[in-house]
């Protein structure tokens, strides 16, 4: 095969990716190049020689660039895997509790400063949209301190469309808005790839409050009736984390006490708790599903608060150790939320030792440092699945794919909440992995499994991204892993700091 024959075999595969990635069949991919479905065919079989011209048009139909030019492009990995790790690593701040407080500064007059803050896509997308309705924010100098102060009157009319497209996060400026607009309109939440996620709880859960929204044309429209506001407990129809997090933002400024029931108590939204009480807002039942709020008309304070650590990057700290086999320390777990999944892995034999505990600096949350002991591990006799805290979070549930591939026996994982989440899991078959999918909720995963390295298009959804980079680091060879944007929308540095552990990860991007 010449150099050339193996580009396009190479090319051909990514696009085959890409395209399965968007759910296209090669006949619809070809009716939007205007081409024939065998024209397709040969090119994901690399026996089309292919025009700059031809790939352009690909990349735009399947929203994934596959050659350009400049630093601004895509980045990629090339991981050497097959090697131990070693040393200590500290868990950083997490995404989930950073989107909400961001938000949540909207409610306040004062200067919000947020410190320790993940330096990550998603925050940079937020800090994007904030800047341009008009709130002026800024990394303290040598920090990952983020201050930020509000203008006297947001302009949502000059909201940066494309960067509040690219997170689902833009939902939860609609509980702290409320109070200050009584008509504003808001571009439809973004994010990860993982099938329908609806909004319509969100909706509900704030129409007490006066808010109606009507959906149109890409933009939610938003009016506040202002006769309006809670008379009884709010009851969520779902226990969700976002929109437990909206309706606490919309009870923080009504005048008056706001009862949510069957709110989630997930670490994010205990952190806006702990937040939302420093802007001098009361909140009762802060860790349970019922939440007494005690409202403030007018916030306006100067605030400094610290996120906790997150639990997920934890436990993909921990994945990365068993898949690699290696002993190493992760400092600042937040054990109350890794309780259920390090049960899971003791079931599968895995050993581990803690320290005393110590506390965030968020003041609340507790933290300990966890050594893995490497050694073998057996499949679960039950199959792992996800619940709201305190159950085995389903953000996490992808990492159990990675670990039960480690695992003599087969694991099932059931994935009930999401669409789409569990096909991914899919992708480690391209490094080694015996990975069969039952339907779009079940994964059976058989091991031990031998990794070996590939070159892969990262899947569109963070966690599923981050599970098929570190099989990667388990996988003797060099292994490309291409366009990770949904990985550092998520993780700070992680090749980096995964490097720092004795990993050979490198950044690169297309010429
Ligand atoms: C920014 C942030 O904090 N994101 C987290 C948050 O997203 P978020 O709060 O936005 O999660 P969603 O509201 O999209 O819920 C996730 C999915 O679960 C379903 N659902 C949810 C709760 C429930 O009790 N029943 C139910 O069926 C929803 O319909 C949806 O399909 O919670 C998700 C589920 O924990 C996590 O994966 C996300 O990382
Ligand atoms: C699904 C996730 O987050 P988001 O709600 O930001 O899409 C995640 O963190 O894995």
């Amino acid at each position: 095969m010449t150099v050339t024959d193996t580009y396009l075999v190479r090319i051909g595969s990514l696009i085959r990716d890409a395209r399965r990635h968007k759910g296209l069949t090669q006949a619809e991919l070809a009716s939007s190049l205007q081409t024939s479905q065998s024209a397709v065919a040969r090119i994901e079989q690399g026996q089309q020689n292919l025009s700059l011209e031809m790939l352009a048009r690909i990349g735009e139909s399947l929203d994934s660039e596959f050659v350009s030019l400049g630093s601004s492009g895509p980045q990629h990995l090339r991981i050497v895997g097959g090697q131990k790790l070693h040393g200590a690593i500290d868990v950083k701040t997490s995404k989930n509790a950073a989107v909400a407080l961001l938000c949540a500064s909207l409610l306040n007059r004062g200067r919000t400063t947020l410190r320790n803050l993940a330096r990550i896509e998603e925050v940079n997308r937020i800090l994007e949209v904030l800047g341009s309705i008009g709130v002026k924010t800024r990394w303290l100098p040598g920090t990952s301190d983020l201050e930020i102060v509000p203008p006297a009157q947001l302009d949502l009319d000059a909201i940066d469309v494309e960067a509040a497209r690219r997170t689902r996060t833009v939902i939860m400026f609609l509980g702290p808005l409320l109070h200050d607009l009584d008509r504003f309109h808001l571009p439809y939440a973004g994010g990860c790839d993982l099938g329908t996620r609806t909004v319509e709880p969100h909706m509900a859960a704030l129409r007490p409050f006066g808010l109606d929204v009507v959906a149109t044309q890409g933009f939610y429209e938003a009016a506040v009736d202002r006769s309006r506001s809670p008379q009884r407990a709010i009851v969520l129809t779902e226990r969700g984390d976002t929109v437990t997090e909206n309706v606490l933002m919309a009870a923080a400024r009504h005048d008056g006490v706001t009862v949510i029931r069957n709110a989630s108590p997930n670490y994010m939204v205990q952190d806006l708790c702990f937040f939302l009480q420093q802007l001098g807002v009361g909140i009762e039942g802060i860790g349970t599903t019922t939440l007494t709020v005690t409202g403030r008309s007018m916030i306006d304070v100067d605030v400094e608060f610290s996120p906790s650590e997150d639990p997920i990057e934890a436990m993909s700290l921990v994945a990365a150790a068993v898949v690699t086999e290696s002993q190493i320390t992760i400092r600042r777990v937040p054990i109350e939320f890794m309780e259920i999944e390090l049960a899971t892995l003791e079931g599968m034999g895995m050993r581990y030792e803690v320290s005393e505990e110590y506390t965030s600096y968020n003041g609340h949350t507790r933290l300990v440092d966890l050594t893995t002991i490497p050694g073998p591990l057996t499949a679960p006799i039950d199959k792992i699945h996800p619940l709201p805290f305190p159950g085995l979070n389903i953000d996490n549930l992808p990492f159990f794919a990675l670990i039960g591939a480690m695992a003599e026996g087969t694991t099932m994982l059931h994935d009930w909440v999401y669409e789409n989440r569990a096909i991914y899991l899919t992708e480690l078959t391209k490094v080694g992995g015996k990975v069969q999918l039952l339907d779009p909720h079940r994964v059976l995963i058989e091991g031990p499994t031998r990794w070996r390295a590939a070159e892969v298009m990262c899947p569109p959804a963070l966690r599923p991204g981050v599970v098929v980079l570190l099989a990667m680091l388990a996988a003797p060879g060099t292994s490309v892993l291409r366009n990770v944007y949904v990985i550092n929308r998520g993780y700070e540095d992680l090749a980096e700091r995964l490097n720092a552990l004795g990993a050979t990860i490198e950044v690169f991007r297309d010429i």
